[in-house]
């Protein structure tokens, strides 16, 4: 078994990581990547084979278009007559599968992926949705790939796939935003870096890990916390009288919304 990355950027690396410490053998993955300097370092970190844009592909039984959605048009036509057998699978934000399976010469086992960067250590969530090309097999190799990295959702309609993209794709970036806000409100309480990157790292650390043990929703969590004419009633109230809620469902809407207009654009036939 062989499984190709096609790009060896930061999503591909958290997915290679994640695969690896699951036992997938450094031998089994191989990276196409233009940038040498990334190559070594993933083939140093990882025990992978790599290789540039102008060699030849290994035989993969499946391969995984891991490049930005605006590079995927051309890569994956360079690419098509090597990939006669592979299973497809994309990572790109926004790209549909049939346009992929069209810029692919009509291939048809494609299966859309929304991967988040957690994945590095084996705490992801993907969405997918399998084009109907794609076999029962193949939709058993992918969803061992993505089980390898976390979790998967797999979904029926195409179109999830850009909400998921806007909650857990991206969504690891609202959370470190966060994690920075709450830092930065440690300094300006006065406190060191270290011991500010501590309190904030380990308070995000304990809520989730009492929210994922608990049998209490987020809500009733936050009320705990809450007292009555206490701290948190404040900080809460200003939370709330920034909106901050309804900001972070307009900001996830505008991923979703950035998902298909990218479906959209580069879906359009020139
Ligand atoms: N980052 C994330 O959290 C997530 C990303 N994604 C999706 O994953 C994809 C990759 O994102 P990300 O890893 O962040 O992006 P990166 O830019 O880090 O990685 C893409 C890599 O592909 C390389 N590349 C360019 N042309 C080729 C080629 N012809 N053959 C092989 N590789 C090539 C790029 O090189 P160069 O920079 O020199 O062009 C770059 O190193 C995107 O489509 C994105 O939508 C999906 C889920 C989450
Ligand atoms: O920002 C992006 O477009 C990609 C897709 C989801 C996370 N990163």
């Amino acid at each position: 078994m062989k499984i190709s990355f096609i790009g060896g950027g930061n999503m591909a690396a958290a997915m290679i990581g994640g695969m690896v410490k699951q036992g997938f053998a450094g031998t089994d993955i191989h990276v196409v990547e233009p940038d040498a300097a990334k190559r070594a370092e993933l083939a140093q970190q990882f025990g992978i084979s790599t290789g540039s844009p102008d060699e030849a592909l290994p035989a993969s039984t499946a391969v995984i278009f891991a490049v930005k959605p605006q590079q995927l048009r051309s890569v994956a036509a360079a690419l098509a007559p090597q990939l006669a057998g592979s299973l497809v699978i994309s990572i790109a934000a926004g790209v549909r599968a049939d346009t992929l399976g069209r810029w692919l010469g009509g291939l048809d086992r494609v299966v859309r992926v929304m991967p988040n960067t957690p994945a590095l250590v084996q705490a992801g969530i993907s969405g997918a949705y399998a084009s109907p090309g794609a076999t029962a097999d193949d939709k058993a190799l992918a969803e061992r790939i993505l089980g390898s990295i976390g979790e998967t959702v797999w979904v029926a309609d195409e179109e999830e796939i850009d909400g998921i993209t806007a909650i857990s794709g991206s969504g690891p970036a609202y959370v470190f935003y966060f994690i920075e806000s709450l830092q930065a409100a440690a300094r300006a309480q006065g406190f060191a870096p270290e011991t500010a990157r501590k309190l904030a790292y380990q308070t995000f650390a304990g809520a989730i890990k009492l929210a994922l043990q608990s049998d209490d929703d987020a809500a009733t969590l936050r009320q705990k916390v809450t007292s009555k004419g206490g701290t948190t009633e404040r900080a809460i109230n200003a939370l709330e009288n920034s909106q901050v809620r309804s900001t972070i469902i307009a900001a996830a809407s505008a991923a979703a919304a950035r998902s298909r207009e990218l479906g959209e654009e580069l879906g359009r036939d020139d």
